[in-house]
């Protein structure tokens, strides 16, 4: 699917840098409980709006349909992904953007060794959004960590208990990080609400999706 055309604003700061480069100095971790954490990396990325208008139109974006209650559901929103576990691993990771995968080796050294995908949402208004979830292929395992990067207009990004509980909010800017770790796939969920006015957002999460002992 070709790019949509989206009214993006890219800030000054963003679109100067072309080389982007990462930083943990802003690091904060929360500790969720139950064995539960999430770090939040305001400004980790810079450049960040400089690589949304450029993944925006060098992305082969695709609408996913998924069952939902014994129906197809069209997703709402667009999505692309460079997966480890069709076939060869090191062949897919090599067509995600560049600006991405030279991301994984960043996250490997200060979590852990081995993301191995890397996904993205695009979010093209505010009825764009996703509901309530833990990540599916990463609850397999009792302890994870899944990355997010935001890229383009801030969105909230919502926490809430398994089985109740206040929910929290992240307010996500270009540029920032979040990263869910522990037992959170499991014993929190996460979402990002529609709202009802936002621009164009995206996020690019990476996760492990094959065991080393799969690899
Ligand atoms: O867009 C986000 O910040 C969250 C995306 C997400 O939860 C997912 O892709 O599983
Ligand atoms: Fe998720």
């Amino acid at each position: 699917m070709e790019a949509p055309a989206l009214p993006f604003q890219p800030s000054l700061l963003g679109a100067a840098a072309t080389e982007p480069a990462a930083s943990f100095a802003s690091a904060r971790r929360t500790d969720l409980g139950r064995g539960a954490w999430v770090d939040h990396v305001p400004g980790f990325l810079d450049g960040a709006d400089a690589l949304f208008t450029a993944l925006l139109h060098g992305t082969s974006w695709r609408q996913r349909e998924v069952p939902m209650y014994g129906r197809m559901v069209t997703e709402p929103r667009l999505s692309a992904w460079w997966g480890a576990e069709d076939g060869v691993p090191a062949e897919r990771l090599a067509r995600a953007p560049a600006a991405l995968r030279d991301l994984l080796p960043v996250l490997d050294a200060r979590y852990e060794r081995g993301f191995d995908a890397i996904g993205l949402n695009l979010y093209r208004t505010g009825r764009d959004s996703v509901a309530w979830h833990g990540d599916r292929h990463e609850r397999r395992r009792p302890v994870t960590t899944v990355a997010v990067l935001s890229l383009g207009s801030p969105r909230r990004f919502l926490l809430r208990p398994v089985g109740g509980g206040a929910s929290r909010a992240v307010e996500m800017f270009s540029g920032d990080l979040l990263v869910m770790g522990g037992t959170c796939q499991h014993t929190w969920q996460h979402c990002i609400p529609k709202v009802a006015r936002a621009g164009p957002r995206m996020s690019a999460t990476f996760r492990r999706r094959l065991h080393p002992t799969e690899r």
